[in-house]
Order: structure tokens, then sequence, then C-alpha cells
């Protein structure tokens, strides 16, 4: 059923002129902005379309470094027709379509690079079916993950991929998130099941059929997977079908801190091969676990340290827990520091995903950026090792933070972003750790993203031939380059 506001499209509104439009970022012909405009009010009414500079200025900035874009305007649909309806404005306008989720974003992908109109989702909020038995639920774009585990609160079901940030969970899908909790329920590519998706033309689709949620499939290509990590660039993520999880009996933390990197890394390698189920597997390198300290007020020692967390029944916890301590202690890990309450392990979380502010703390007034780069989990020790020996020859703060269980790290540089010579050692660096992860047949982004940073890293990563068939999948889907251009390809 259509929604009400686009029942009412033919309401008609005077043009408005557009604030701070910048007609350099794409050519218009004169007045074609201020008629598109029209076109949206009359679709989203005056409350749903905004051009005030600071809406603007929000929605063309994530958490990264990249510089802020803003987009000439702002529209906020309430239901897929709006969107749909807004996108063919788009269209026939020839105006750029970036979707906004909630702007958490570490890799510049909401920055309005060519100007265009920015879709925040944030308006379409609805939890809209939930299948308990099945362990799915369909949601629209603007809901959170911790609304969507809010709203689940004494269904004994959870969703637990968590980036930290609380991000749309469609912003999640776009960028491929994961977090600490991929090691045991994957990341974004394994749950999600079906996508709703409004391409640039404003037709709508639903990758897996509509209405679709099997828990597997192999009817015909995965269209699903083609929009998971697609970024914006090919199309509008306006519902989600995700799977779900039953909240385990018990859940137990601990922290172990180790006398070297090599002997966190190894332990963590030897706990998967023995195939605990661990939930959670978080390494912080010294310089992270001090910054940590600071940020949270806590007192573990400034050595290389696993966060780590079971899930399971009571029963399996002892067993899962014995193994991985003796694993610990074989590798001259110190005793594990237990947090079995909930408001202890919510510390020790919150400490771990305080890690980018803790970070930026150690150095006030500069700024953090993000590597994240991920290898096969036998390469780990040596491009960990590798990358602290760099981080120390080049003068550079970089404190690691990582997923280890999946071959995933992070180097958050704080630098001084008014020291020309700093900001070339730390794109230097960026640059040299994830050539490194590639020649160890990694990638340059286990999570966050290509974004803006990463293209000319992607070529490299995928070749020219893998390069094309993305750039013929794009022409395809969106051929007038409209969603999100600049970013990814
Ligand atoms: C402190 C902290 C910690 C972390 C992280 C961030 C921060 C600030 N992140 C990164 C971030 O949370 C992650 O990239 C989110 O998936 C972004 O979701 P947003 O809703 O904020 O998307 P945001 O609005 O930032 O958009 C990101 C990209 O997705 C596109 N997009 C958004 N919504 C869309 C939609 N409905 N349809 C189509 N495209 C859409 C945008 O166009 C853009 O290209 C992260 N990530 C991670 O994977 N693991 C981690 O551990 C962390 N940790
Ligand atoms: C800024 C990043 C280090 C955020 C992230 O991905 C993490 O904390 O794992
Ligand atoms: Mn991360």
């Amino acid at each position: 059923m259509a929604c009400a506001l686009v029942r009412s499209a033919l309401r008609r509104k005077p043009p408005l002129q557009p604030a701070g439009a910048d007609r350099r970022r794409y050519s218009l012909r004169s007045g074609t902005l201020e008629r598109a405009i029209a076109a949206f009010r009359s679709v989203s009414g005056d409350e749903g379309v905004s051009l005030g500079e600071a809406v603007r200025e929000q929605h063309g900035r994530d958490e990264s470094v990249h510089k802020c874009r803003p987009p000439d305007v702002v529209v906020f649909p309430r239901c897929v027709e709006e969107v749909s309806a807004l996108a063919k404005i788009c269209h026939q306008y020839q105006l750029p379509i970036i979707p906004f989720g909630t702007g958490t974003g570490l890799e510049g992908g909401v920055g309005a690079l060519k100007g265009g109109v920015c879709f925040s989702l944030r308006n379409m909020d609805e939890v809209l079916d939930l299948h308990q038995e099945d362990f799915d639920v369909t949601v629209e774009p603007g809901v959170t993950r911790k609304a969507l585990n809010s709203y689940l609160r004494g269904t004994g079901l959870w969703f637990p991929i968590d980036p930290g940030a609380d991000a749309s969970l469609c912003g999640m899908a776009a960028t491929s998130a994961s977090g600490t909790n991929a090691v045991r329920y994957g990341t974004m590519r394994e749950n999600v099941l079906n996508l709703e998706v409004v391409l640039a033309d404003g037709s709508v689709f639903h990758t897996a059929g509509r209405g679709r949620r099997p828990r597997k499939t192999s009817a015909g290509y995965n269209l699903t997977n083609l929009f998971v990590g697609s970024e914006g660039t090919l199309g509008i993520l306006t519902k989600a079908t995700l799977r779900l999880y039953g909240i385990p009996e018990s859940m137990v933390s601990a922290v172990c801190s180790f006398p070297s990197v090599q002997a966190a890394v190894d332990s963590t390698v030897q706990i998967l091969q023995t195939g605990v189920p661990i939930a959670r597997i978080e390494f912080l390198d010294d310089v992270m676990i001090g910054a940590c300290n600071r940020f949270n007020s806590l007192s573990y020692p400034v050595t290389p340290t696993l966060f780590l967390e079971f899930h399971g029944s009571s029963k399996s916890l002892e067993e899962q827990v014995s193994i991985t301590e003796e694993i610990t202690r074989e590798n001259g890990g110190g005793d594990f520091a237990w947090a079995e309450d909930e408001e202890m392990r919510a510390r020790l979380w919150k400490a771990r995903h305080d890690a980018w502010y803790a970070a930026q703390a150690l150095r006030p007034g500069c700024k953090a950026y993000s590597t994240d780069v991920c290898v096969p989990l036998s390469c780990l020790p040596q491009i960990i090792v590798e990358t602290k020996e760099d981080l120390m020859r080049n003068h550079l703060t970089g404190p690691i933070a990582g997923h280890v269980g999946d071959g995933n790290f992070h180097c958050i540089m704080v630098l001084d972003p008014d020291d020309p010579d700093e900001v070339q050692r730390v794109h230097e660096f960026t640059e040299r750790l994830a050539r490194r992860a590639l020649a160890m047949d990694g990638t340059c982004t286990g999570e966050h993203g290509v974004g803006l940073g990463k293209r000319t890293l992607l070529r490299e990563e995928l070749g020219p031939q893998a390069m094309e068939v993305m750039q013929r999948l794009k022409a395809t889907l969106d051929p007038k380059n409209l969603m999100n251009p600049g970013k990814v390809l």
C-alpha cells in the first residue's frame, strides 16, 4: 500500500532556493535543482526535505578523517514508496543519491563527493516481522542494532553482530560490518537473508524474492550478497531480513595478559584449532591496553592482552574455559581475570569498544584514522610483529586492537592533522600495512569497507578482471552512475 505521503504527492509547493548548492560538482541546467527540490517536497512534505546548512553538514560526514562533503539536500523518506518516488526524481534530474544510516562509518562513505541528495533513512525505524520460531526478523533501514536487541528483550533471541557503534542495520549490511562476535556468529554477509532494494531508477526488488526467508538457498545468483558491502553504490537498502540467535544460557568473559604479541596470537590460533566455540577473542597490544586503562579507569597489566568471551550452557562453558586456560598458560599467559556478572562484562566490553576514543585521548587535539586489514590466521603473528616494528621505526602512534579470531586487526593511527610530515608518514604506513596484508593473501579491509580511501588498494587486491566485472555490474544496475558516485570503484 502506498504511503500516505506519496499518495499526497500532487500537493504542489513553490520551488525553494537551495542554500549552498554547489553546481560545479555536477552539471545542471539552470533551475534543475530547484525543480527537483519542489518535486521532493511534493513527495515528502516540507518536513521531509532539508536544505539547512547544519543538517547538510551533519549528513556529509561520518566518523572518519575524510573531509566532510555536504550534500545539496537531505531527504527523510518514511516508507519504501517514498524512497522510490524520491529516487525517480533524482533519476529524472540526474542527481547523485547518497544513502545515510547513522553516519558511524569509518571510510568516508557518506560524503557527497559530487553533491546531490542524501537519503537519511532514520525515519524508517520499525521492526516489521519477527518470526521467533524461525529465528528471523525483518527491519526497516533506520533500525539500529541496539534498538533491535531492545525490541527482542524477553523473546530469548538476539542479533549478535556488534561493531561497537550503534549503527543502523542496513548501514551495517551496506558496509558488510562485523566486530567482536564475528568469530562465533559470522559477519553481516552470513546473517542477511533477504534485502529490499530501491535502485537508482526508483524500481524496487527483493534480492531473495519478496517475503522469502529460508535459512539456506541454492536459488540462482546470490544477489543478497551482491548488495551486502555495496556501500550505497548499487541501491538503497530499505528492508533487511536478518538471522537471529538464541541468547546463550551463560556468558563468561575473561582477560588474560601475555609476555609478547606472539604468545597472545599463538594462543588465539591454538584455541581455534582445538575447536573451542569461542564467542569473542580480541587482541589489544600494550599501547592499546594502556590507553583503555587510562580512558576507562582500569588497571590491567600494560602488555599484549586478550579479551575473551564464552557462550553456552554452564557445563559446556566449564570445558571451553578450562581448555582455553590451559592453552594460554602454556603460552606464558597470566591468570584469567574473570567477569561473570552482566555489569562486569558490560564494563569490559565497553572498554574494548571505546578503543577508538581511548586512542584519540592519547594525544588530545589530534585525529584518529583506523586501518582495517585481515589476513589468514597463520599469518597473524608475523604481520602484527612487523607492523609494530614499522610503527616504532616511523615514530608513529598506532595502538592495535583486533578481532584476532578472524585474522582482522586495526592500528588506530593518532595524528596531528596540521603536521604535513606526520600526515605523510601515516599515509605511507597505512599503505604499507595494507600491502603487507595483500602479500599474505589477505585483504585491505576486513569490515570497514572501501569508501573513499581504499579504491586503489581494492584494484590491487582484486586485479583488473574482477574490477571490470564489478564495473560492469555497477553499469548495469546504475547506468547513470547516480548511486554514491566516487565510492568503492
Ligand atoms: C567507535 C566505532 C567503532 C566501530 C565502528 C565505528 C565506530 C565509530 N565501525 C564502523 C561502523 O559502525 C560501520 O561501518 C557501520 O556498519 C556503519 O553503519 P551506519 O548506519 O552508521 O552507516 P553510515 O551512515 O555511516 O553509512 C556507511 C555506508 O553505507 C551506506 N549506507 C548506509 N545505509 C544504507 C542503506 N540503507 N542502503 C544503502 N547504503 C547505505 C552509506 O552510503 C555509506 O556508504 C565498525 N565496523 C565494523 O564492521 N566493526 C567494528 O568493530 C566497528 N567498530
Ligand atoms: C576505529 C576502529 C578501531 C573501530 C573498530 O573497528 C573496532 O574497535 O574494532
Ligand atoms: Mn573492528
